[in-house]
């Protein structure tokens, strides 16, 4: 009998029964397609292979999703074969039969790397995409500098301008809700914004939301290896996009300007300013989804607005408005809505002429007090929503979005 929050126990038969079936069926249709994936949307990583390559290995993972050509089949077989060989080693599997062609060129292509060690193929991985970044990159590079955008993204735009980097998440038809994508830009842009020269880094949105949280389509997109795959590796980015901010090294300042909903909210205790215009709300409705609190939140909000507070927020789901949220310490200021822009971005402007050293290395003090404990949190609570996203409770809130457009 397999246990209750297993891919084929209740729940997903549930699914299947619901209303939502056609969304079923097309994820299964994704499961079994033909399609020839880039392996970078597969982030399961081996957690054998650690180390600074394979920090570069998860990098590149990410550059291929970036890239703006589709660099064809010859070069997606490759990075497949390298890939299957740098987490698994040598081709382990029997070979695909002759009219399931796709499969089959799959399995030639890593068949052909032999006993290639998995560090050379590691390697390997990294230099090829390093390769088709480059000859990406180059086609943005005669743009007028005034432009000051950052290329290379889809889902955030990235500017920088007076010592202020601003990343601003980009989809604001779906309310900036926060697709894998989103997660992996978000990751390298402020991996870059840590190396740049400004002295301040911001958060924001496009739109009238801030940002609506993780986009619950994430959960739709289930690799061929099921949903405990997809869990764990939603877990992996889960902790990844959290552990960016955690070790963000300069002052990181949220412009919320409009209203916030779950990850978007939780991270914000990792900021050092959180400025709101009037109009934001805050909320973590993770009961309602049959999820738990991330973003390291689970510590953080009880540290700052006390456990009665946090409790309110994270177990039951109360909705903040800004003003609440500032008088609970988690939202800096409230600037109203018609000179919020304004107001905020002189004030930021002005905080960005400050000996920029400094403000690292303070930052830097107060964070190093407890980075490690943010880690191990982080670590903790990815794990638990890993188990939460299997479950019927969790599944069910979701077919209820898709298929109600439930408003929480
Ligand atoms: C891998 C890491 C995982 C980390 C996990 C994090 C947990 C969380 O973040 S939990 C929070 C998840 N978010 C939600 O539950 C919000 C769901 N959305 C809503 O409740 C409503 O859309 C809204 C209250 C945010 C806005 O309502 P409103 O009536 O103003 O606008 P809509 O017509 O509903 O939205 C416009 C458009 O955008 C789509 N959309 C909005 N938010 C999401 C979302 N989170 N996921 C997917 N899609 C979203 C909405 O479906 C509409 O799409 P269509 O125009 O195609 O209908």
């Amino acid at each position: 009998m397999p246990p209750q929050n297993s891919a084929h126990g209740p729940p997903f038969r549930v699914a299947m029964a619901g209303v939502v079936g056609r969304l079923i069926r097309c994820w299964c249709r994704r499961a079994v397609g033909g399609s020839l994936k880039v392996p970078a949307l597969q982030l399961h990583v081996s957690k054998t292979a650690m180390g600074a390559s394979q920090k570069d290995f998860e990098n590149a993972m990410n550059q291929v999703k970036l890239l703006k050509e589709d660099p064809g089949n010859e070069v997606k077989l490759k990075l497949y074969a390298l890939y299957k060989q740098a987490t698994e080693g040598p081709c382990n599997t029997p070979k695909p039969g002759v009219f399931d062609l796709i499969n089959k060129a799959k399995w030639e292509a890593w068949n052909a790397l032999g006993s290639l060690p998995k560090e050379t193929a590691r390697q390997n991985y990294v230099d090829l995409v390093s390769g088709l970044s480059s000859s990406s990159d180059s086609s943005s590079q005669g743009k007028p500098e005034a432009e000051r955008k950052q290329a290379g993204y889809e889902t955030v735009v990235m500017t920088s301008e007076e010592g202020i980097t601003k990343i601003m998440l980009n989809r604001p038809a779906k309310k900036n809700a926060l697709t894998e994508q989103m997660y992996q830009e978000i990751i390298l842009a402020l991996e870059a914004a840590s190396k740049d020269d400004s002295a301040i880094t911001v958060l924001t949105g496009n739109g009238d939301y801030y940002s609506s949280g993780n986009d619950l389509t994430n959960f739709t997109n289930i690799p061929p290896e099921g949903v405990e795959a997809k869990a764990k590796n939603s877990a992996i980015l889960l902790r990844n996009f959290v552990g960016s901010f955690i070790d963000f090294p300069k002052p990181l300042v949220a412009v919320v300007n409009g209203p916030a909903v779950g990850i978007s909210v939780t991270v914000l205790g990792l900021f050092d300013l959180v400025y709101a215009t009037d109009r934001a709300t805050f909320h973590t409705p993770f009961s309602h989804l049959g999820q738990t609190p991330e973003g390291c939140s689970s510590y953080t909000f009880p540290k700052i607005m006390g456990p009665a507070k946090a409790a309110e927020m994270l177990i039951f789901g109360k909705k903040l408005t800004a003003g609440e949220a500032c008088a609970q310490g988690l939202v800096t200021e409230v600037f109203p809505d018609s000179s919020f822009q304004k107001e905020v971005w002189t004030r930021l402007k002005a905080y960005s002429k400050l000996p920029q050293n400094a403000m690292r290395i303070s930052k830097q003090i107060i964070r190093s007090q407890e980075k490690e404990k943010l880690h191990a949190i982080n670590a903790k609570e990815s794990s638990i929503l890993q188990e939460r996203w299997l479950s019927s409770e969790c599944m069910n809130a979701i077919m209820n979005f898709f298929s109600q457009k439930a408003k929480l």
